[in-house]
Protein backbone atom coordinates (compact mmCIF):
# COMPACT_ATOMS: atom_id res chain seq x y z
CA UNK A 1 0.00 0.00 0.00
CA UNK A 2 3.05 2.50 1.08
CA UNK A 3 4.40 1.45 -2.14
CA UNK A 4 1.29 2.22 -4.19
CA UNK A 5 0.78 5.16 -2.07
CA UNK A 6 4.90 6.65 -2.86
CA UNK A 7 4.16 6.14 -6.72
CA UNK A 8 1.19 7.83 -7.16
CA UNK A 9 2.15 10.35 -5.17
CA UNK A 10 5.56 11.06 -7.04
CA UNK A 11 3.04 11.21 -10.08
CA UNK A 12 1.41 13.64 -8.48
CA UNK A 13 4.62 15.99 -7.52
CA UNK A 14 5.03 18.06 -10.92
CA UNK A 15 1.62 18.97 -11.18
CA UNK A 16 1.46 22.21 -8.77
CA UNK A 17 4.50 23.32 -10.83
CA UNK A 18 2.47 22.83 -13.74
CA UNK A 19 -0.91 24.67 -12.78
CA UNK A 20 1.53 27.61 -11.62
CA UNK A 21 3.38 27.71 -14.38
CA UNK A 22 0.09 27.12 -16.86
CA UNK A 23 -2.33 29.53 -15.37
CA UNK A 24 -0.33 31.83 -12.52
CA UNK A 25 3.06 32.52 -14.18
CA UNK A 26 1.25 32.49 -17.88
CA UNK A 27 -1.83 33.20 -17.46
CA UNK A 28 -2.80 31.47 -20.49
CA UNK A 29 -6.02 31.07 -20.92
CA UNK A 30 -5.79 27.95 -23.11
CA UNK A 31 -4.25 26.34 -20.52
CA UNK A 32 -7.18 24.53 -18.46
CA UNK A 33 -6.11 22.06 -16.05
CA UNK A 34 -8.94 19.97 -17.33
CA UNK A 35 -10.76 20.40 -13.85
CA UNK A 36 -13.43 23.61 -14.20
CA UNK A 37 -13.35 24.23 -10.49
CA UNK A 38 -9.27 25.16 -10.52
CA UNK A 39 -9.93 27.14 -13.82
CA UNK A 40 -12.27 29.22 -11.71
CA UNK A 41 -10.45 29.77 -9.36
CA UNK A 42 -8.32 33.04 -9.22
CA UNK A 43 -4.35 32.84 -8.99
CA UNK A 44 -3.55 34.04 -6.11
CA UNK A 45 -5.96 31.21 -4.79
CA UNK A 46 -4.80 28.49 -6.93
CA UNK A 47 -1.04 29.61 -6.32
CA UNK A 48 -1.52 29.18 -2.49
CA UNK A 49 -3.37 25.68 -3.16
CA UNK A 50 -0.97 24.76 -5.80
CA UNK A 51 2.11 25.47 -2.51
CA UNK A 52 -0.27 23.75 -0.11
CA UNK A 53 -0.46 20.86 -2.89
CA UNK A 54 3.44 20.56 -2.63
CA UNK A 55 4.01 20.55 0.89
CA UNK A 56 1.20 17.71 1.62
CA UNK A 57 2.47 15.39 -1.67
CA UNK A 58 5.63 15.84 -0.28
CA UNK A 59 5.06 14.92 3.52
CA UNK A 60 2.62 12.21 2.62
CA UNK A 61 5.22 10.78 -0.13
CA UNK A 62 8.12 11.06 2.88
CA UNK A 63 5.80 8.86 4.59
CA UNK A 64 4.66 6.46 2.65
CA UNK A 65 8.32 5.46 1.29
CA UNK A 66 9.37 5.87 5.60
CA UNK A 67 6.80 2.87 5.56
CA UNK A 68 7.51 1.26 2.63
CA UNK A 69 11.46 1.50 3.71
CA UNK A 70 10.67 -0.37 6.63
CA UNK A 71 8.75 -2.91 5.00
CA UNK A 72 11.41 -3.77 3.10
CA UNK A 73 14.07 -4.13 5.92
CA UNK A 74 11.54 -6.30 7.70
CA UNK A 75 10.48 -9.01 4.60
CA UNK A 76 14.12 -8.98 3.99
CA UNK A 77 15.45 -9.73 7.41
CA UNK A 78 12.78 -12.36 8.24
CA UNK A 79 13.02 -13.85 4.14
CA UNK A 80 17.09 -13.93 4.65
CA UNK A 81 16.89 -14.93 8.33
CA UNK A 82 14.82 -17.80 7.65
CA UNK A 83 16.76 -18.96 4.52
CA UNK A 84 19.82 -18.68 6.74
CA UNK A 85 18.75 -20.60 9.61
CA UNK A 86 17.26 -23.21 6.50
CA UNK A 87 20.78 -23.20 5.32
CA UNK A 88 22.25 -23.78 8.56
CA UNK A 89 19.80 -26.98 9.27
CA UNK A 90 20.53 -28.37 5.98
CA UNK A 91 24.24 -28.17 6.55
CA UNK A 92 23.89 -29.99 9.79
CA UNK A 93 21.81 -32.52 8.01
CA UNK A 94 24.50 -33.21 5.38
CA UNK A 95 26.79 -36.22 5.61
CA UNK A 96 29.98 -36.49 6.75
CA UNK A 97 31.39 -37.36 3.16
CA UNK A 98 30.16 -33.79 2.02
CA UNK A 99 31.52 -31.84 5.34
CA UNK A 100 34.88 -33.93 4.73
CA UNK A 101 35.62 -32.99 1.20
CA UNK A 102 34.19 -29.16 1.87
CA UNK A 103 36.58 -26.66 3.45
CA UNK A 104 34.40 -25.46 6.61
CA UNK A 105 35.53 -21.79 6.40
CA UNK A 106 33.75 -21.92 2.94
CA UNK A 107 30.95 -22.79 4.26
CA UNK A 108 30.72 -20.66 7.58
CA UNK A 109 31.17 -17.72 5.00
CA UNK A 110 28.15 -18.83 3.16
CA UNK A 111 26.20 -18.73 6.07
CA UNK A 112 27.06 -15.54 7.70
CA UNK A 113 28.62 -13.77 4.67
CA UNK A 114 26.70 -14.74 1.79
CA UNK A 115 23.42 -14.64 3.48
CA UNK A 116 24.19 -10.87 4.98
CA UNK A 117 25.24 -9.63 1.61
CA UNK A 118 21.87 -10.81 -0.36
CA UNK A 119 19.69 -9.31 2.49
CA UNK A 120 21.58 -6.05 2.25
CA UNK A 121 20.92 -6.09 -1.39
CA UNK A 122 17.76 -7.13 -1.16
CA UNK A 123 16.79 -4.37 1.08
CA UNK A 124 19.12 -1.24 -0.20
CA UNK A 125 18.39 -2.50 -4.09
CA UNK A 126 16.52 -5.09 -5.24
CA UNK A 127 13.02 -4.22 -3.12
CA UNK A 128 13.54 -0.73 -3.79
CA UNK A 129 14.63 -1.42 -7.75
CA UNK A 130 10.86 -3.01 -7.98
CA UNK A 131 9.42 -0.34 -6.72
CA UNK A 132 11.30 1.99 -9.27
CA UNK A 133 9.84 -0.08 -12.19
CA UNK A 134 6.41 0.78 -10.89
CA UNK A 135 7.22 4.00 -11.07
CA UNK A 136 9.26 4.12 -14.31
CA UNK A 137 5.80 1.87 -15.97
CA UNK A 138 3.26 4.28 -14.72
CA UNK A 139 4.73 7.58 -15.72
CA UNK A 140 5.85 6.59 -19.16
CA UNK A 141 2.05 5.57 -19.47
CA UNK A 142 1.15 9.30 -18.19
CA UNK A 143 3.75 10.58 -20.95
CA UNK A 144 2.28 9.05 -23.31
CA UNK A 145 -1.20 10.23 -23.04
CA UNK A 146 -0.08 13.35 -22.32
CA UNK A 147 1.32 13.72 -25.81
CA UNK A 148 2.82 10.60 -26.93
CA UNK A 149 5.39 12.15 -29.71
CA UNK A 150 7.53 13.81 -26.89
CA UNK A 151 6.91 10.58 -24.69
CA UNK A 152 8.71 8.57 -27.76
CA UNK A 153 11.45 11.15 -28.20
CA UNK A 154 12.00 11.19 -24.69
CA UNK A 155 12.00 7.44 -23.63
CA UNK A 156 14.28 6.47 -27.33
CA UNK A 157 17.34 6.13 -25.01
CA UNK A 158 15.91 3.57 -23.56
CA UNK A 159 17.74 0.56 -25.62
CA UNK A 160 20.83 1.69 -25.35
CA UNK A 161 20.69 1.88 -21.75
CA UNK A 162 19.39 -1.81 -21.42
CA UNK A 163 22.28 -2.34 -23.83
CA UNK A 164 24.46 -1.07 -21.54
CA UNK A 165 23.11 -2.38 -18.74
CA UNK A 166 23.13 -6.22 -20.32
CA UNK A 167 26.74 -6.36 -21.02
CA UNK A 168 28.41 -4.24 -18.65
CA UNK A 169 26.28 -5.88 -15.96
CA UNK A 170 27.33 -9.73 -17.29
CA UNK A 171 31.14 -8.87 -16.82
CA UNK A 172 30.16 -7.38 -13.09
CA UNK A 173 27.98 -10.56 -12.75
CA UNK A 174 31.40 -12.84 -13.66
CA UNK A 175 33.70 -10.58 -11.38
CA UNK A 176 31.63 -10.70 -8.48
CA UNK A 177 31.41 -14.29 -8.41
CA UNK A 178 35.29 -14.94 -8.66
CA UNK A 179 35.17 -12.32 -5.90
CA UNK A 180 33.01 -14.74 -3.73
CA UNK A 181 34.86 -17.70 -4.63
CA UNK A 182 37.68 -15.89 -3.23
CA UNK A 183 36.64 -14.62 -0.05
CA UNK A 184 34.94 -17.98 1.03
CA UNK A 185 39.02 -19.78 0.05
CA UNK A 186 40.16 -16.66 2.41
CA UNK A 187 37.77 -17.42 5.20
CA UNK A 188 38.63 -21.22 4.53
CA UNK A 189 42.45 -20.20 4.63
CA UNK A 190 41.78 -18.18 7.89
CA UNK A 191 39.56 -20.90 9.70
CA UNK A 192 42.41 -23.45 9.05
CA UNK A 193 45.08 -21.89 10.12
CA UNK A 194 43.39 -20.43 13.30
CA UNK A 195 42.12 -23.65 14.05
CA UNK A 196 45.74 -25.31 13.81
CA UNK A 197 47.31 -22.09 15.48
CA UNK A 198 48.90 -24.52 17.99
CA UNK A 199 51.16 -26.55 14.75
CA UNK A 200 51.69 -22.91 12.81
CA UNK A 201 52.99 -21.58 15.60
CA UNK A 202 55.05 -24.44 17.15
CA UNK A 203 56.37 -25.13 13.85
CA UNK A 204 56.96 -21.58 12.80
CA UNK A 205 54.54 -21.32 9.87
CA UNK A 206 53.20 -18.22 10.42
CA UNK A 207 55.08 -16.41 7.09
CA UNK A 208 54.12 -19.45 4.74
CA UNK A 209 50.44 -19.21 5.96
CA UNK A 210 50.44 -15.05 5.84
CA UNK A 211 51.83 -15.41 2.38
CA UNK A 212 49.30 -17.81 1.04
CA UNK A 213 47.02 -15.73 2.53
CA UNK A 214 48.22 -12.40 1.41
CA UNK A 215 47.83 -14.23 -2.16
CA UNK A 216 44.49 -15.03 -1.86
CA UNK A 217 43.44 -11.69 -0.34
CA UNK A 218 45.14 -9.73 -3.09
CA UNK A 219 42.70 -11.00 -5.23
CA UNK A 220 39.68 -10.75 -3.78
CA UNK A 221 40.75 -6.95 -3.35
CA UNK A 222 41.68 -6.47 -7.07
CA UNK A 223 38.22 -7.99 -7.88
CA UNK A 224 36.34 -5.69 -5.91
CA UNK A 225 38.26 -3.04 -7.83
CA UNK A 226 37.37 -4.13 -11.09
CA UNK A 227 33.66 -4.94 -9.89
CA UNK A 228 33.52 -1.27 -8.71
CA UNK A 229 35.13 0.37 -11.91
CA UNK A 230 32.55 -1.63 -13.86
CA UNK A 231 29.42 -0.34 -12.34
CA UNK A 232 31.63 2.69 -12.23
CA UNK A 233 31.21 2.46 -16.06
CA UNK A 234 27.81 1.64 -15.50
CA UNK A 235 26.44 4.43 -13.78
CA UNK A 236 28.23 7.10 -15.88
CA UNK A 237 27.14 5.40 -19.34
CA UNK A 238 23.36 5.37 -17.30
CA UNK A 239 24.23 9.56 -16.60
CA UNK A 240 25.29 10.40 -20.19
CA UNK A 241 22.29 8.22 -21.87
CA UNK A 242 19.64 10.35 -19.02
CA UNK A 243 21.57 13.27 -19.93
CA UNK A 244 20.81 12.73 -24.05
CA UNK A 245 17.25 12.07 -23.25
CA UNK A 246 16.54 15.41 -21.04
CA UNK A 247 18.59 17.19 -24.10
CA UNK A 248 15.78 15.81 -26.76
CA UNK A 249 12.74 16.21 -24.35
CA UNK A 250 13.96 20.08 -23.83
CA UNK A 251 14.49 20.12 -27.49
CA UNK A 252 11.22 18.61 -28.70
CA UNK A 253 9.37 19.73 -25.94
CA UNK A 254 10.53 23.50 -26.69
CA UNK A 255 9.27 23.25 -30.46
CA UNK A 256 6.06 22.28 -29.54
CA UNK A 257 5.84 24.93 -26.72
CA UNK A 258 6.46 27.25 -29.25
CA UNK A 259 4.51 25.70 -31.75
CA UNK A 260 1.79 26.02 -29.06
CA UNK A 261 0.56 22.04 -29.26
CA UNK A 262 2.47 21.69 -25.38
CA UNK A 263 1.89 24.10 -22.70
CA UNK A 264 5.47 24.88 -20.80
CA UNK A 265 3.61 23.56 -17.69
CA UNK A 266 3.24 19.91 -19.56
CA UNK A 267 7.16 20.25 -20.59
CA UNK A 268 7.90 20.86 -16.85
CA UNK A 269 5.53 17.70 -15.95
CA UNK A 270 7.54 15.82 -18.48
CA UNK A 271 11.09 17.01 -17.32
CA UNK A 272 10.30 15.83 -13.82
CA UNK A 273 8.91 12.17 -14.99
CA UNK A 274 11.74 11.96 -17.04
CA UNK A 275 14.37 12.14 -14.08
CA UNK A 276 12.12 9.79 -11.83
CA UNK A 277 12.13 7.62 -14.89
CA UNK A 278 15.58 6.92 -15.23
CA UNK A 279 15.81 6.93 -11.24
CA UNK A 280 15.66 3.11 -11.20
CA UNK A 281 17.80 2.21 -14.04
CA UNK A 282 20.28 5.04 -12.11
CA UNK A 283 20.22 3.12 -8.91
CA UNK A 284 20.51 -0.07 -10.56
CA UNK A 285 23.73 0.56 -12.23
CA UNK A 286 25.13 2.66 -9.08
CA UNK A 287 23.70 -0.76 -6.75
CA UNK A 288 24.63 -3.31 -9.84
CA UNK A 289 27.94 -4.29 -8.16
CA UNK A 290 25.77 -4.84 -4.95
CA UNK A 291 23.15 -7.76 -6.88
CA UNK A 292 25.59 -8.91 -8.84
CA UNK A 293 27.63 -9.64 -5.19
CA UNK A 294 23.99 -10.90 -4.06
CA UNK A 295 23.40 -12.89 -6.89
CA UNK A 296 26.60 -14.80 -6.74
CA UNK A 297 25.80 -15.23 -3.23
CA UNK A 298 22.71 -16.26 -3.96
CA UNK A 299 24.38 -19.11 -6.17
CA UNK A 300 26.45 -20.42 -3.73
CA UNK A 301 23.54 -20.52 -1.13
CA UNK A 302 21.38 -22.44 -4.47
CA UNK A 303 24.44 -24.84 -4.60
CA UNK A 304 24.67 -25.84 -0.83
CA UNK A 305 20.80 -25.87 -0.50
CA UNK A 306 20.84 -28.59 -3.37
CA UNK A 307 23.02 -31.02 -2.08
CA UNK A 308 21.33 -34.00 -0.89
CA UNK A 309 22.63 -35.64 2.39
CA UNK A 310 24.34 -39.30 1.56
CA UNK A 311 22.60 -40.65 4.71
CA UNK A 312 18.60 -40.07 5.00
CA UNK A 313 16.30 -42.05 6.97
CA UNK A 314 14.17 -44.61 5.17
CA UNK A 315 10.85 -43.65 4.35
CA UNK A 316 9.65 -46.48 6.41
CA UNK A 317 12.43 -45.59 9.49
CA UNK A 318 10.98 -46.14 13.09
CA UNK A 319 12.35 -45.36 16.39
CA UNK A 320 14.29 -47.53 17.59
CA UNK A 321 13.54 -49.51 20.88
CA UNK A 322 15.93 -49.52 23.76
CA UNK A 323 18.57 -51.73 22.97
CA UNK A 324 20.20 -54.83 24.75
CA UNK A 325 23.26 -53.67 22.85
CA UNK A 326 23.70 -56.86 20.42
CA UNK A 327 25.54 -55.83 17.36
CA UNK A 328 26.01 -58.32 14.63
CA UNK A 329 28.23 -57.39 11.48
CA UNK A 330 27.10 -59.38 8.45
CA UNK A 331 29.72 -58.86 5.33
CA UNK A 332 29.86 -55.17 5.32
CA UNK A 333 31.64 -53.73 2.84
CA UNK A 334 33.23 -50.41 2.47
CA UNK A 335 35.15 -47.78 0.54
CA UNK A 336 35.29 -43.68 0.81
CA UNK A 337 34.63 -41.46 -2.34
CA UNK A 338 37.43 -41.53 -4.58
CA UNK A 339 39.31 -44.51 -2.18
CA UNK A 340 39.92 -47.53 -2.24
CA UNK A 341 37.95 -50.43 -0.66
CA UNK A 342 38.40 -50.37 3.32
CA UNK A 343 36.32 -53.39 4.18
CA UNK A 344 35.57 -56.23 2.21
CA UNK A 345 33.21 -58.65 4.17
CA UNK A 346 33.99 -57.90 7.46
CA UNK A 347 31.56 -60.02 9.84
CA UNK A 348 30.70 -60.05 13.23
CA UNK A 349 28.72 -60.34 16.05
CA UNK A 350 28.97 -58.60 19.54
CA UNK A 351 26.96 -59.77 22.55
CA UNK A 352 25.05 -57.32 25.24
CA UNK A 353 27.87 -55.74 27.86
CA UNK A 354 30.78 -57.63 26.05
CA UNK A 355 34.36 -55.48 25.79
CA UNK A 356 35.37 -56.01 22.72
CA UNK A 357 38.63 -54.83 21.60
CA UNK A 358 38.86 -53.91 18.38
CA UNK A 359 43.11 -54.00 17.14
CA UNK A 360 44.69 -54.17 13.64
CA UNK A 361 47.72 -52.18 11.45
CA UNK A 362 46.88 -48.39 10.97
CA UNK A 363 44.71 -47.52 8.07
CA UNK A 364 42.61 -51.16 8.52
CA UNK A 365 39.10 -49.46 9.10
CA UNK A 366 38.80 -49.63 12.58
CA UNK A 367 37.37 -46.07 12.86
CA UNK A 368 35.55 -46.50 10.23
CA UNK A 369 33.64 -49.49 11.47
CA UNK A 370 32.24 -47.07 14.34
CA UNK A 371 31.36 -44.78 12.00
CA UNK A 372 28.94 -47.49 9.94
CA UNK A 373 27.75 -48.19 13.19
CA UNK A 374 26.47 -44.79 13.66
CA UNK A 375 25.51 -44.35 10.33
CA UNK A 376 27.81 -42.02 9.73
CA UNK A 377 28.43 -43.61 6.25
CA UNK A 378 26.80 -46.20 4.39
CA UNK A 379 28.28 -49.55 3.60
CA UNK A 380 28.40 -50.13 -0.10
CA UNK A 381 27.31 -54.08 0.82
CA UNK A 382 26.23 -55.59 3.94
CA UNK A 383 24.11 -55.07 6.98
CA UNK A 384 24.78 -54.09 10.23
CA UNK A 385 21.92 -54.74 12.89
CA UNK A 386 21.19 -53.81 16.60
CA UNK A 387 18.80 -56.10 18.81
CA UNK A 388 17.75 -57.90 15.49
CA UNK A 389 17.24 -54.51 14.11
CA UNK A 390 18.97 -53.22 10.61
CA UNK A 391 20.75 -50.06 11.60
CA UNK A 392 19.34 -48.12 8.05
CA UNK A 393 15.90 -48.96 8.92
CA UNK A 394 15.97 -46.87 12.25
CA UNK A 395 15.36 -43.01 12.52
CA UNK A 396 18.61 -41.49 12.62
CA UNK A 397 17.83 -39.58 16.22
CA UNK A 398 16.93 -42.92 17.60
CA UNK A 399 19.89 -44.95 16.60
CA UNK A 400 22.64 -42.41 17.53
CA UNK A 401 20.97 -41.35 20.88
CA UNK A 402 21.70 -44.41 22.26
CA UNK A 403 25.50 -44.65 20.71
CA UNK A 404 28.62 -42.87 23.05
CA UNK A 405 31.53 -42.09 21.30
CA UNK A 406 34.95 -41.23 22.50
CA UNK A 407 37.15 -40.14 20.74
CA UNK A 408 40.91 -39.02 20.49
CA UNK A 409 39.69 -35.41 19.64
CA UNK A 410 36.64 -34.83 21.41
CA UNK A 411 34.55 -31.32 21.39
CA UNK A 412 34.78 -29.20 23.95
CA UNK A 413 32.43 -25.89 24.36
CA UNK A 414 34.28 -23.02 26.10
CA UNK A 415 31.85 -23.37 28.79
CA UNK A 416 32.11 -24.76 32.16
CA UNK A 417 33.25 -28.35 33.15
CA UNK A 418 29.18 -29.25 34.11
CA UNK A 419 27.98 -27.73 31.28
CA UNK A 420 30.93 -29.97 29.00
CA UNK A 421 29.68 -32.82 31.04
CA UNK A 422 26.15 -32.45 30.50
CA UNK A 423 26.33 -31.50 26.65
CA UNK A 424 24.34 -34.46 25.50
CA UNK A 425 21.88 -34.16 28.57
CA UNK A 426 21.50 -30.59 29.12
CA UNK A 427 18.71 -31.27 31.98
CA UNK A 428 21.15 -33.51 33.72
CA UNK A 429 20.87 -33.30 37.56
CA UNK A 430 24.09 -31.92 39.43
CA UNK A 431 24.19 -35.21 41.45
CA UNK A 432 24.15 -37.21 37.98
CA UNK A 433 27.26 -35.13 36.17
CA UNK A 434 28.97 -35.98 39.64
CA UNK A 435 27.99 -39.39 39.32
CA UNK A 436 29.52 -39.51 35.78
CA UNK A 437 32.33 -37.94 36.76
CA UNK A 438 33.00 -40.32 39.25
CA UNK A 439 32.84 -43.21 36.98
CA UNK A 440 34.90 -41.89 34.61
CA UNK A 441 37.44 -40.87 36.54
CA UNK A 442 37.48 -37.35 36.63
CA UNK A 443 35.59 -36.31 39.68
CA UNK A 444 39.29 -35.82 42.00
CA UNK A 445 40.98 -33.71 39.16
CA UNK A 446 37.54 -31.55 38.87
CA UNK A 447 36.84 -31.21 42.27
CA UNK A 448 40.74 -29.53 42.46
CA UNK A 449 39.95 -26.76 39.80
CA UNK A 450 39.45 -23.63 40.66
CA UNK A 451 35.81 -23.27 40.81
CA UNK A 452 34.97 -27.08 40.21
CA UNK A 453 32.35 -28.39 38.05
CA UNK A 454 31.67 -24.89 37.39
CA UNK A 455 35.83 -23.54 35.72
CA UNK A 456 35.04 -22.46 32.86
CA UNK A 457 37.45 -24.44 30.02
CA UNK A 458 39.35 -22.64 27.34
CA UNK A 459 37.43 -23.36 23.88
CA UNK A 460 38.48 -26.39 22.20
CA UNK A 461 39.17 -27.91 25.83
CA UNK A 462 43.06 -25.91 25.52
CA UNK A 463 43.03 -25.65 29.27
CA UNK A 464 43.34 -29.45 29.93
CA UNK A 465 45.41 -32.09 29.88
CA UNK A 466 44.88 -35.07 26.90
CA UNK A 467 44.01 -37.14 30.03
CA UNK A 468 41.80 -34.64 31.57
CA UNK A 469 39.55 -34.15 28.09
CA UNK A 470 39.51 -37.91 27.38
CA UNK A 471 37.87 -38.70 31.27
CA UNK A 472 35.43 -35.84 30.77
CA UNK A 473 34.65 -37.05 27.79
CA UNK A 474 33.97 -40.44 29.56
CA UNK A 475 32.00 -38.81 31.98
CA UNK A 476 29.99 -37.11 28.95
CA UNK A 477 29.31 -40.57 27.30
CA UNK A 478 28.49 -42.22 30.54
CA UNK A 479 25.79 -39.30 31.37
CA UNK A 480 24.49 -40.57 28.44
CA UNK A 481 23.58 -44.23 29.89
CA UNK A 482 23.32 -45.52 26.20
CA UNK A 483 23.54 -49.00 25.95
CA UNK A 484 26.42 -48.89 23.46
CA UNK A 485 29.85 -47.30 23.95
CA UNK A 486 32.42 -46.80 21.28
CA UNK A 487 36.23 -45.75 22.57
CA UNK A 488 38.23 -45.17 19.27
CA UNK A 489 41.63 -44.70 20.75
CA UNK A 490 41.02 -43.42 24.06
CA UNK A 491 44.31 -43.72 25.58
CA UNK A 492 46.58 -42.47 22.49
CA UNK A 493 49.37 -40.18 23.45
CA UNK A 494 48.90 -40.55 27.52
CA UNK A 495 51.26 -41.92 29.83
CA UNK A 496 50.74 -44.67 31.79
CA UNK A 497 48.97 -42.98 34.86
CA UNK A 498 46.39 -41.83 32.53
CA UNK A 499 46.08 -44.46 30.89
CA UNK A 500 45.16 -46.93 33.64
CA UNK A 501 42.69 -44.52 34.84
CA UNK A 502 40.72 -43.89 32.03
CA UNK A 503 41.56 -48.26 31.42
CA UNK A 504 39.61 -48.41 34.57
CA UNK A 505 36.85 -46.24 33.87
CA UNK A 506 36.31 -47.95 30.64
CA UNK A 507 36.19 -51.69 32.54
CA UNK A 508 33.65 -49.39 34.89
CA UNK A 509 31.17 -48.49 32.28
CA UNK A 510 31.72 -51.95 30.27
CA UNK A 511 29.45 -53.40 33.59
CA UNK A 512 26.21 -51.49 32.00
CA UNK A 513 26.80 -51.11 28.15
CA UNK A 514 28.70 -53.19 25.21
CA UNK A 515 31.55 -51.69 24.52
CA UNK A 516 33.81 -51.42 21.15
CA UNK A 517 37.47 -50.31 22.50
CA UNK A 518 39.62 -49.44 19.02
CA UNK A 519 42.83 -49.54 20.23
CA UNK A 520 46.37 -50.04 19.20
CA UNK A 521 47.62 -50.46 22.88
CA UNK A 522 48.09 -54.44 22.88
CA UNK A 523 48.04 -54.01 27.02
CA UNK A 524 44.36 -52.50 26.65
CA UNK A 525 43.53 -54.29 24.27
CA UNK A 526 44.39 -57.33 26.43
CA UNK A 527 42.01 -57.12 29.42
CA UNK A 528 38.82 -57.05 26.93
CA UNK A 529 36.46 -59.66 26.82
CA UNK A 530 37.31 -60.66 23.41
CA UNK A 531 39.94 -59.25 21.08
CA UNK A 532 39.22 -58.87 17.37
CA UNK A 533 41.63 -58.08 14.93
CA UNK A 534 41.17 -56.99 12.22
CA UNK A 535 43.35 -56.95 8.77
CA UNK A 536 42.89 -56.40 4.68
CA UNK A 537 38.95 -55.19 5.71
CA UNK A 538 38.18 -57.99 7.27
CA UNK A 539 38.34 -60.33 10.90
CA UNK A 540 42.07 -61.88 10.27
CA UNK A 541 40.84 -63.60 13.78
CA UNK A 542 39.34 -63.27 17.13
CA UNK A 543 39.03 -64.87 20.52
CA UNK A 544 39.49 -63.89 24.11
CA UNK A 545 42.94 -62.56 25.24
CA UNK A 546 44.13 -66.00 26.20
CA UNK A 547 43.14 -67.95 23.18
CA UNK A 548 44.54 -65.65 21.01
CA UNK A 549 48.05 -65.19 22.87
CA UNK A 550 47.96 -69.28 22.95
CA UNK A 551 47.09 -69.66 18.83
CA UNK A 552 50.23 -67.96 18.63
CA UNK A 553 48.76 -65.67 15.44
CA UNK A 554 48.64 -62.32 14.61
CA UNK A 555 47.74 -60.25 17.86
CA UNK A 556 50.68 -62.52 19.84
CA UNK A 557 52.90 -61.58 17.31
CA UNK A 558 51.44 -57.70 17.71
CA UNK A 559 51.88 -58.64 21.49
CA UNK A 560 55.34 -59.75 20.88
CA UNK A 561 56.42 -56.43 19.07
CA UNK A 562 56.10 -54.10 22.35
CA UNK A 563 58.70 -52.93 23.96
CA UNK A 564 59.50 -54.94 27.47
CA UNK A 565 58.01 -51.82 29.53
CA UNK A 566 54.50 -51.75 27.91
CA UNK A 567 54.36 -55.14 28.38
CA UNK A 568 54.71 -54.62 31.89
CA UNK A 569 51.41 -52.45 31.65
CA UNK A 570 49.15 -54.88 31.38
CA UNK A 571 49.65 -56.28 34.88
CA UNK A 572 49.65 -53.02 36.14
CA UNK A 573 46.65 -52.01 34.81
CA UNK A 574 44.58 -55.05 34.83
CA UNK A 575 47.34 -57.99 36.55
N1 LIG B 1 37.09 -39.52 5.44
C1 LIG B 1 37.88 -40.29 4.71
N2 LIG B 1 37.94 -40.11 3.37
C2 LIG B 1 38.71 -40.91 2.61
N3 LIG B 1 39.46 -41.91 3.10
C3 LIG B 1 39.45 -42.12 4.42
C4 LIG B 1 38.67 -41.32 5.30
N4 LIG B 1 38.84 -41.75 6.55
C5 LIG B 1 39.71 -42.79 6.47
N5 LIG B 1 40.08 -43.01 5.20
C6 LIG B 1 40.96 -44.07 4.72
O1 LIG B 1 40.34 -45.30 5.04
C7 LIG B 1 41.25 -46.20 5.58
C8 LIG B 1 40.78 -46.69 6.95
O2 LIG B 1 40.77 -45.60 7.85
P1 LIG B 1 40.43 -45.77 9.39
O3 LIG B 1 40.56 -44.44 10.02
O4 LIG B 1 39.14 -46.47 9.53
O5 LIG B 1 41.60 -46.73 9.85
P2 LIG B 1 42.04 -47.13 11.31
O6 LIG B 1 42.25 -48.58 11.26
O7 LIG B 1 41.11 -46.61 12.32
O8 LIG B 1 43.43 -46.37 11.36
P3 LIG B 1 44.22 -45.83 12.65
O9 LIG B 1 44.54 -47.03 13.47
O10 LIG B 1 45.43 -45.20 12.07
O11 LIG B 1 43.32 -44.87 13.36
C9 LIG B 1 42.59 -45.50 5.61
O12 LIG B 1 43.32 -45.95 4.50
C10 LIG B 1 42.27 -44.05 5.48
O13 LIG B 1 43.25 -43.40 4.72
Amino acid sequence: MALIGATALRLIEPWPLKLVIDRVVASTPAASSGIAALDALPSMTLLFLCAGLVLLSVGLRALCEYLATVGFALTGSRVLGQLRHDLYCHLQRLSLAFHETTRTGDLTMRVVNDVSSMREAMVTAMLPFATNVLILVSMAAVMLVLDWRLALVALAPLPLLALATVRLGGRIQQVSRDQRKREGSIAATTAEALGGIRVVQALSLESRMAGAFAAKNDGALTDGVKAKRLSASLERATDLIAGLSTALTLWYGAVLVLRGELTAGDLVVFLTYLKNTFRPVRDFAKNSSRIAKATAAGERIADLLEEEPQIREAAHAYKAPHFSGQISFNQISFAYPNGRKVLNGFTCDIAPRELVALVGPSGTGKSTIASLLLRLYQPSGGTIQIDGHDVSDLTLASLRGQIAVVQQDNFFLADTVRENIALARPNASSADITAAAILAGAHDFISMMPDGYDTVLAERGASLSMGQRQRIAIARAALRGCPILVFDEPTNGLDPDNEALINEAIHRLSKRATVILITHDMAVAASADRILVLSDGRIAEHGTPQELLAKGGVFSAMQAERSPSQRGGVHAHFG
